[in-house]
Protein backbone atom coordinates (compact mmCIF):
# COMPACT_ATOMS: atom_id res chain seq x y z
CA UNK A 1 0.00 0.00 0.00
CA UNK A 2 2.97 2.28 0.98
CA UNK A 3 5.36 2.70 -1.44
CA UNK A 4 8.78 4.23 -0.16
CA UNK A 5 8.56 7.82 -1.49
CA UNK A 6 12.14 10.16 -1.27
CA UNK A 7 12.79 11.86 1.71
CA UNK A 8 11.93 15.35 0.69
CA UNK A 9 8.71 14.56 -1.60
CA UNK A 10 6.12 16.18 -0.51
CA UNK A 11 3.83 13.63 0.27
CA UNK A 12 0.57 15.13 1.89
CA UNK A 13 -2.24 16.58 -0.21
CA UNK A 14 -2.38 20.29 -1.34
CA UNK A 15 -6.11 21.89 -0.87
CA UNK A 16 -6.79 25.42 -1.97
CA UNK A 17 -8.91 27.15 0.26
CA UNK A 18 -10.18 29.69 -2.21
CA UNK A 19 -12.57 26.33 -3.54
CA UNK A 20 -14.29 27.00 -0.27
CA UNK A 21 -15.68 30.05 -1.72
CA UNK A 22 -16.01 28.78 -5.13
CA UNK A 23 -19.08 28.05 -7.31
CA UNK A 24 -20.89 25.09 -6.17
CA UNK A 25 -19.27 22.19 -8.17
CA UNK A 26 -15.95 23.86 -6.79
CA UNK A 27 -17.06 24.37 -3.48
CA UNK A 28 -18.59 20.48 -3.14
CA UNK A 29 -15.27 19.11 -4.37
CA UNK A 30 -13.08 20.70 -1.37
CA UNK A 31 -15.67 19.79 1.32
CA UNK A 32 -15.57 16.51 0.31
CA UNK A 33 -11.14 16.71 -0.17
CA UNK A 34 -10.84 18.29 3.22
CA UNK A 35 -13.20 15.76 5.02
CA UNK A 36 -11.45 12.71 3.08
CA UNK A 37 -7.80 14.12 4.20
CA UNK A 38 -8.67 14.70 7.53
CA UNK A 39 -9.99 11.24 7.92
CA UNK A 40 -6.83 9.67 6.00
CA UNK A 41 -3.87 11.59 7.37
CA UNK A 42 -5.05 14.68 9.46
CA UNK A 43 -2.80 17.12 7.68
CA UNK A 44 -2.27 18.74 4.46
CA UNK A 45 -0.95 21.97 2.64
CA UNK A 46 -3.46 24.55 2.20
CA UNK A 47 -2.52 27.13 -0.48
CA UNK A 48 -4.61 30.05 -1.94
CA UNK A 49 -5.37 31.04 2.07
CA UNK A 50 -5.81 34.78 1.63
CA UNK A 51 -2.83 35.64 3.75
CA UNK A 52 -0.64 38.10 1.97
CA UNK A 53 2.77 36.69 1.17
CA UNK A 54 4.59 40.18 1.88
CA UNK A 55 2.86 39.83 5.52
CA UNK A 56 4.71 36.61 5.65
CA UNK A 57 8.03 37.40 5.02
CA UNK A 58 7.96 40.18 7.25
CA UNK A 59 6.99 37.60 9.81
CA UNK A 60 10.16 35.51 8.96
CA UNK A 61 12.37 38.10 8.76
CA UNK A 62 11.39 39.10 12.13
CA UNK A 63 11.41 36.13 13.66
CA UNK A 64 14.96 35.60 12.34
CA UNK A 65 15.65 39.26 13.45
CA UNK A 66 14.65 38.67 17.00
CA UNK A 67 16.29 34.59 17.79
CA UNK A 68 19.57 36.60 16.66
CA UNK A 69 19.18 39.42 19.09
CA UNK A 70 21.81 38.90 21.95
CA UNK A 71 20.85 36.19 24.38
CA UNK A 72 19.97 39.31 27.33
CA UNK A 73 17.52 41.35 25.04
CA UNK A 74 15.46 37.67 24.96
CA UNK A 75 15.64 36.80 28.62
CA UNK A 76 14.58 40.36 28.98
CA UNK A 77 11.12 38.51 28.21
CA UNK A 78 11.86 35.23 29.11
CA UNK A 79 8.49 33.05 29.74
CA UNK A 80 9.45 32.34 33.52
CA UNK A 81 8.34 36.06 34.21
CA UNK A 82 4.98 35.45 32.89
CA UNK A 83 2.12 34.16 34.65
CA UNK A 84 0.28 33.32 31.26
CA UNK A 85 2.86 31.75 30.19
CA UNK A 86 3.93 34.42 27.43
CA UNK A 87 7.44 34.85 26.41
CA UNK A 88 10.77 33.86 25.22
CA UNK A 89 12.46 29.77 25.94
CA UNK A 90 16.12 28.54 25.64
CA UNK A 91 16.38 25.54 23.38
CA UNK A 92 16.27 22.72 26.15
CA UNK A 93 13.79 23.75 28.71
CA UNK A 94 10.45 22.89 26.75
CA UNK A 95 9.71 19.23 27.68
CA UNK A 96 7.39 16.94 25.14
CA UNK A 97 6.96 13.82 27.07
CA UNK A 98 9.24 14.42 29.87
CA UNK A 99 12.07 14.59 27.05
CA UNK A 100 13.95 17.95 26.18
CA UNK A 101 13.03 19.95 22.90
CA UNK A 102 15.77 21.08 21.25
CA UNK A 103 13.99 24.74 19.60
CA UNK A 104 13.87 27.97 21.49
CA UNK A 105 10.69 29.73 21.05
CA UNK A 106 8.45 32.67 21.70
CA UNK A 107 5.07 32.12 22.68
CA UNK A 108 2.12 34.97 22.31
CA UNK A 109 -1.53 34.18 22.82
CA UNK A 110 -4.41 36.48 22.56
CA UNK A 111 -3.61 40.08 23.71
CA UNK A 112 -5.57 40.67 26.66
CA UNK A 113 -5.61 42.71 30.16
CA UNK A 114 -4.98 39.68 32.72
CA UNK A 115 -8.53 38.62 34.16
CA UNK A 116 -9.69 40.01 37.86
CA UNK A 117 -8.31 37.49 39.86
CA UNK A 118 -10.57 36.98 43.03
CA UNK A 119 -10.75 34.04 46.05
CA UNK A 120 -13.23 32.04 43.72
CA UNK A 121 -11.44 32.61 40.35
CA UNK A 122 -10.54 28.76 38.52
CA UNK A 123 -6.58 29.07 38.29
CA UNK A 124 -7.07 29.04 34.45
CA UNK A 125 -8.62 32.10 34.11
CA UNK A 126 -4.64 33.51 35.15
CA UNK A 127 -4.00 32.18 31.18
CA UNK A 128 -5.02 35.51 30.26
CA UNK A 129 -2.98 38.23 30.21
CA UNK A 130 -0.75 40.70 28.45
CA UNK A 131 2.02 38.82 25.64
CA UNK A 132 6.09 39.96 26.57
CA UNK A 133 7.51 42.02 24.16
CA UNK A 134 11.43 42.70 23.72
CA UNK A 135 12.56 46.21 24.10
CA UNK A 136 15.14 45.70 21.27
CA UNK A 137 12.93 45.17 18.47
CA UNK A 138 9.83 47.07 19.14
CA UNK A 139 8.79 46.28 15.38
CA UNK A 140 7.95 42.50 15.88
CA UNK A 141 4.89 43.43 18.01
CA UNK A 142 2.78 44.86 15.18
CA UNK A 143 3.67 42.54 12.79
CA UNK A 144 3.11 39.16 15.01
CA UNK A 145 -0.22 40.56 15.56
CA UNK A 146 -1.37 41.25 12.76
CA UNK A 147 -0.35 37.66 11.62
CA UNK A 148 -1.88 35.70 14.38
CA UNK A 149 -5.23 38.18 13.49
CA UNK A 150 -5.12 36.33 9.56
CA UNK A 151 -4.19 33.22 10.47
CA UNK A 152 -7.03 33.08 12.85
CA UNK A 153 -9.02 33.90 9.99
CA UNK A 154 -7.89 31.11 8.03
CA UNK A 155 -8.55 28.56 11.13
CA UNK A 156 -11.74 29.78 11.42
CA UNK A 157 -12.86 29.14 7.75
CA UNK A 158 -11.69 25.94 8.02
CA UNK A 159 -13.43 25.04 11.09
CA UNK A 160 -16.42 26.24 9.40
CA UNK A 161 -15.86 24.22 6.19
CA UNK A 162 -15.62 21.36 8.54
CA UNK A 163 -18.78 21.69 9.48
CA UNK A 164 -20.50 22.19 6.51
CA UNK A 165 -18.60 19.06 5.34
CA UNK A 166 -19.85 16.84 8.05
CA UNK A 167 -23.75 18.43 6.86
CA UNK A 168 -23.63 21.00 10.17
CA UNK A 169 -24.33 24.58 9.45
CA UNK A 170 -21.33 26.78 8.64
CA UNK A 171 -21.58 28.08 12.28
CA UNK A 172 -21.68 25.08 14.25
CA UNK A 173 -18.42 25.21 15.95
CA UNK A 174 -18.68 29.41 16.64
CA UNK A 175 -19.11 28.31 20.65
CA UNK A 176 -16.11 27.72 20.35
CA UNK A 177 -14.44 31.05 18.28
CA UNK A 178 -16.92 33.48 19.62
CA UNK A 179 -16.67 36.37 20.87
CA UNK A 180 -12.56 34.69 20.48
CA UNK A 181 -10.72 31.83 20.39
CA UNK A 182 -7.10 31.00 22.09
CA UNK A 183 -4.82 32.01 19.83
CA UNK A 184 -1.30 30.48 21.13
CA UNK A 185 1.34 31.18 18.46
CA UNK A 186 4.97 30.19 18.46
CA UNK A 187 7.67 31.76 16.68
CA UNK A 188 10.41 29.16 16.62
CA UNK A 189 14.42 28.20 15.72
CA UNK A 190 15.76 24.73 15.90
CA UNK A 191 19.31 24.98 16.21
CA UNK A 192 21.48 22.11 14.31
CA UNK A 193 23.10 19.08 16.05
CA UNK A 194 26.23 21.18 16.77
CA UNK A 195 23.96 22.65 19.61
CA UNK A 196 21.18 20.26 19.84
CA UNK A 197 22.05 17.48 22.07
CA UNK A 198 19.67 15.12 20.60
CA UNK A 199 17.84 14.91 17.45
CA UNK A 200 14.51 15.74 19.01
CA UNK A 201 13.55 19.49 17.79
CA UNK A 202 10.23 18.49 19.21
CA UNK A 203 9.37 15.18 20.50
CA UNK A 204 6.20 13.36 19.10
CA UNK A 205 3.10 14.61 19.80
CA UNK A 206 -1.00 15.30 19.00
CA UNK A 207 -1.59 18.83 18.97
CA UNK A 208 -4.14 19.91 21.36
CA UNK A 209 -6.80 22.52 20.16
CA UNK A 210 -8.74 22.37 17.30
CA UNK A 211 -6.88 23.49 14.11
CA UNK A 212 -3.14 24.24 13.42
CA UNK A 213 -1.79 26.55 10.94
CA UNK A 214 2.17 26.32 10.54
CA UNK A 215 3.86 28.22 8.51
CA UNK A 216 7.83 26.77 7.49
CA UNK A 217 10.61 28.68 6.10
CA UNK A 218 12.76 26.60 4.03
CA UNK A 219 15.05 23.94 5.99
CA UNK A 220 12.57 20.37 6.26
CA UNK A 221 12.03 18.27 9.47
CA UNK A 222 8.76 18.33 10.11
CA UNK A 223 7.43 14.39 9.97
CA UNK A 224 3.70 12.97 10.14
CA UNK A 225 3.00 9.70 11.71
CA UNK A 226 1.28 7.09 9.49
CA UNK A 227 -1.56 5.04 10.13
CA UNK A 228 1.08 1.93 9.75
CA UNK A 229 3.59 3.83 12.11
CA UNK A 230 6.06 5.34 9.25
CA UNK A 231 6.34 8.86 9.31
CA UNK A 232 6.24 10.77 6.22
CA UNK A 233 8.40 13.97 5.43
CA UNK A 234 6.45 17.15 5.41
CA UNK A 235 8.82 19.78 3.66
CA UNK A 236 8.36 23.36 3.18
CA UNK A 237 6.25 24.21 -0.17
CA UNK A 238 6.46 27.65 -1.12
CA UNK A 239 3.00 30.08 -0.38
CA UNK A 240 1.54 26.82 1.85
CA UNK A 241 0.75 26.55 4.82
CA UNK A 242 0.60 23.46 6.82
CA UNK A 243 -3.16 22.21 8.17
CA UNK A 244 -3.13 19.70 11.08
CA UNK A 245 -6.02 18.74 13.57
CA UNK A 246 -5.56 18.53 17.02
CA UNK A 247 -7.25 16.34 19.49
CA UNK A 248 -10.00 18.64 20.20
CA UNK A 249 -11.13 18.54 16.73
CA UNK A 250 -10.90 15.09 16.36
CA UNK A 251 -13.23 14.31 19.78
CA UNK A 252 -15.69 16.86 18.61
CA UNK A 253 -15.95 15.00 15.00
CA UNK A 254 -16.21 11.82 16.63
CA UNK A 255 -12.77 10.60 15.66
CA UNK A 256 -13.84 11.48 12.43
CA UNK A 257 -10.62 13.78 11.59
CA UNK A 258 -7.65 12.49 12.93
CA UNK A 259 -5.07 14.28 15.24
CA UNK A 260 -1.91 12.68 13.78
CA UNK A 261 1.12 12.31 15.88
CA UNK A 262 3.87 14.12 14.14
CA UNK A 263 7.51 15.32 15.51
CA UNK A 264 10.30 17.89 14.16
CA UNK A 265 13.95 16.53 13.57
CA UNK A 266 16.61 18.81 14.43
CA UNK A 267 18.38 20.26 11.30
CA UNK A 268 21.92 18.63 10.36
CA UNK A 269 25.11 20.54 12.34
CA UNK A 270 25.43 23.93 10.88
CA UNK A 271 21.98 24.52 10.01
CA UNK A 272 18.90 26.33 12.05
CA UNK A 273 15.18 26.07 11.08
CA UNK A 274 12.58 28.44 11.33
CA UNK A 275 8.90 27.98 11.85
CA UNK A 276 6.08 29.91 12.84
CA UNK A 277 2.89 27.65 14.47
CA UNK A 278 -0.36 28.92 14.94
CA UNK A 279 -2.82 26.80 17.42
CA UNK A 280 -6.69 27.88 17.38
CA UNK A 281 -8.07 26.57 20.08
CA UNK A 282 -11.03 27.07 22.00
CA UNK A 283 -12.06 29.86 24.05
CA UNK A 284 -11.87 28.44 27.85
CA UNK A 285 -14.87 28.80 28.79
CA UNK A 286 -16.35 27.05 26.21
CA UNK A 287 -18.52 24.05 26.12
CA UNK A 288 -16.95 22.10 22.90
CA UNK A 289 -20.07 21.25 20.35
CA UNK A 290 -19.80 17.46 19.42
CA UNK A 291 -20.91 17.13 15.55
CA UNK A 292 -23.99 14.95 15.04
CA UNK A 293 -22.73 12.76 12.30
CA UNK A 294 -25.13 11.33 9.33
CA UNK A 295 -25.70 8.14 8.79
CA UNK A 296 -23.09 7.52 5.80
CA UNK A 297 -20.47 9.16 8.27
CA UNK A 298 -21.44 6.94 10.94
CA UNK A 299 -19.70 4.01 8.97
CA UNK A 300 -16.22 5.87 8.24
CA UNK A 301 -16.22 6.35 12.68
CA UNK A 302 -13.01 4.77 14.08
CA UNK A 303 -15.12 3.72 17.04
CA UNK A 304 -14.13 6.57 19.43
CA UNK A 305 -17.59 7.14 21.31
CA UNK A 306 -17.66 10.32 22.46
CA UNK A 307 -19.38 11.51 25.50
CA UNK A 308 -20.29 15.01 25.12
CA UNK A 309 -20.63 14.92 28.92
CA UNK A 310 -16.78 14.32 28.98
CA UNK A 311 -14.48 16.63 31.41
CA UNK A 312 -12.31 17.52 28.32
CA UNK A 313 -15.78 19.20 26.77
CA UNK A 314 -16.50 21.16 29.60
CA UNK A 315 -13.31 22.10 30.81
CA UNK A 316 -11.22 23.32 27.71
CA UNK A 317 -9.50 26.06 29.84
CA UNK A 318 -8.67 23.51 33.11
CA UNK A 319 -6.73 21.37 30.37
CA UNK A 320 -5.25 24.00 28.60
CA UNK A 321 -3.61 25.18 32.11
CA UNK A 322 -2.84 21.52 32.80
CA UNK A 323 -1.20 21.13 29.44
CA UNK A 324 0.83 24.86 29.63
CA UNK A 325 1.99 23.13 33.01
CA UNK A 326 3.41 20.30 32.14
CA UNK A 327 5.48 22.32 29.05
CA UNK A 328 7.24 24.44 31.03
CA UNK A 329 7.73 23.80 35.01
CA UNK A 330 9.69 26.84 35.32
CA UNK A 331 6.67 28.80 34.87
CA UNK A 332 4.81 26.00 37.07
CA UNK A 333 6.93 26.50 39.92
CA UNK A 334 6.89 30.58 39.24
CA UNK A 335 3.68 30.72 39.32
CA UNK A 336 1.22 28.13 39.81
CA UNK A 337 2.52 26.21 43.11
CA UNK A 338 -1.04 26.34 44.61
CA UNK A 339 -1.92 24.26 41.95
CA UNK A 340 0.54 21.87 41.00
CA UNK A 341 -1.61 19.09 42.41
CA UNK A 342 -3.45 19.17 39.34
CA UNK A 343 -0.74 18.04 37.36
CA UNK A 344 1.22 15.55 40.04
CA UNK A 345 -1.77 13.52 40.41
CA UNK A 346 -1.48 10.06 38.36
CA UNK A 347 -3.30 10.06 34.88
CA UNK A 348 -6.85 9.57 35.28
CA UNK A 349 -6.97 10.76 38.87
O1 LIG B 1 7.99 23.58 13.92
C1 LIG B 1 7.23 22.83 13.30
O2 LIG B 1 7.31 22.66 12.09
C2 LIG B 1 6.14 22.07 14.02
C3 LIG B 1 6.00 22.44 15.46
C4 LIG B 1 4.95 21.65 16.18
O3 LIG B 1 4.52 20.60 15.80
C5 LIG B 1 4.38 22.23 17.42
O4 LIG B 1 4.93 23.22 17.94
O5 LIG B 1 3.36 21.70 17.89
FE1 LIG C 1 2.63 20.12 16.78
Amino acid sequence: MSEALPADAPSLTTLDLSDFHAGPQRRDAFLTDLLEVLYQQGFLYLTRHGVDQVLIDQVLAASKRFFALPLDDKLQIEMVRSPHFRGYNRAGLELTRGQQDWREQLDINTEAAPYPVGPDTPAWRRLQGPNLWPDAMPELRPVLLAYQAEVTRVGIELLKAIAVALGQPENAFAEIYEPGPSQLMKIIRYPGRDVAETDQGVGAHRDGGFVTVLLQDTTPGLRVQADDGSWIAAPPVPGTFVINAGELLELATNGLVRAAIHDVVAPPAGNERFSVAFFLGSRPDAVVPVMPLSDDLKQAERGLSVDPLNPIFREVGQNQLKSRLRSHPDVAAAHYADVLDLIERPAGG
